[in-house]
């Protein structure tokens, strides 16, 4: 690690591609990238991620990523029991344009076979939410039938994105990079994807604070889709975005505490039914 901003990845991330790194060699062992081409090779096509945003969002209109995930570092366990087939379809119904869906186990609980479920039981495009380190895991995430991929460059160099991206649409997936300040804008700003995430979470105290949203929106040019992640709890706070022209979310939490996520969604970007 040699770029400047990867001296201060928090502990949090440092931690989990530590992990992720063991995973990847166990999983080595196991499945080769041959058999993961294979495996690609016998899935329907991608959705088109990228494209199912876009379209609201150059009609002004909230096209919400739906997140499935059943716990977080920060804040524990958020939905028991999790039934992420369930959740999908109550996704769909609420209005969401894709879904979000956790895969890793360690520190989520989460895990692939959530992904296919999700998938299977809606129309939407999914993003395998993950902490991408290696091209394996990325003809793994096309293997399950990911349409989308993660990359955080918080915990990437720039060249490892290039790199991880370039494998990425190689094979059809579209990519929604994420950054949390300037610097990594800097960086992700290099990529081709229009997809710019703009995570709200600071990863170091996991307090959130909109501004970083508002700030580093101003910096992305319009032919590329801000999408705001983390924090988004009130009707208010989807407002605050849609008054400065951001129509991209992600959100998780908030849908995961509801007892009907899909109608909690509906509550929150489309009040007027
Ligand atoms: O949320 C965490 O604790 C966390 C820790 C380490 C890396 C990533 C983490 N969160 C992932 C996310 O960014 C959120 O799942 C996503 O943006 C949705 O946020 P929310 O709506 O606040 O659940």
């Amino acid at each position: 690690m040699t770029d400047r901003h990867l001296d201060k990845t928090p502990t949090i991330l440092r931690k989990i591609v530590d992990r992720k790194w063991e995973e990847i060699d166990d999983r080595k062992l196991k499945v080769s990238v041959a058999d993961l081409k294979a495996m690609a090779g016998d899935q329907e096509p991608a959705r088109g991620f990228a494209n199912a945003l876009r379209q609201r969002i150059e009609q002004q209109k909230p096209a919400v990523i739906a997140e499935i995930k059943k716990a977080s570092p920060s804040k524990g366990i958020l939905r028991d029991p999790f039934e992420p087939a369930v959740i999908a379809e109550s996704y769909e119904n609420g209005g969401a344009a894709c879904l979000s869906v956790l895969t890793d186990r360690d520190f989520f609980q989460g895990h692939e076979d959530y992904l296919v479920a999700a998938r299977n039981a809606c129309g939407l495009p999914v993003i395998r939410k993950d902490f991408m380190v290696a091209p394996y895991q990325v003809y793994e995430s096309r293997a399950i039938g990911a349409d989308c991929i993660l990359l955080i460059a918080a915990c990437l160099t720039k060249d490892q994105m290039q790199e991880l991206e370039g494998i990425a649409h190689e094979i059809g997936l579209d990519v929604l990079v994420e950054v949390h300040d300037g610097e990594e804008l800097d960086d992700a700003l290099t990529l081709t994807t229009p997809l710019v995430g703009i995570n709200n979470r600071n990863l170091h105290t996991f307090d959130v604070s909109l501004d970083t949203t508002f700030d580093l929106h101003e910096r992305i040019s319009r032919d590329r889709l801000t999408i705001t992640e983390s924090g988004i709890m009130t009707r208010s706070d989807v407002e605050a975005m849609t008054a400065r022209g951001i129509y991209g979310f992600l959100v998780g939490e908030s849908f995961m505490r509801a007892d009907q996520p899909g109608q909690k969604l509906q509550e929150l970007f489309f009040p007027e039914g």
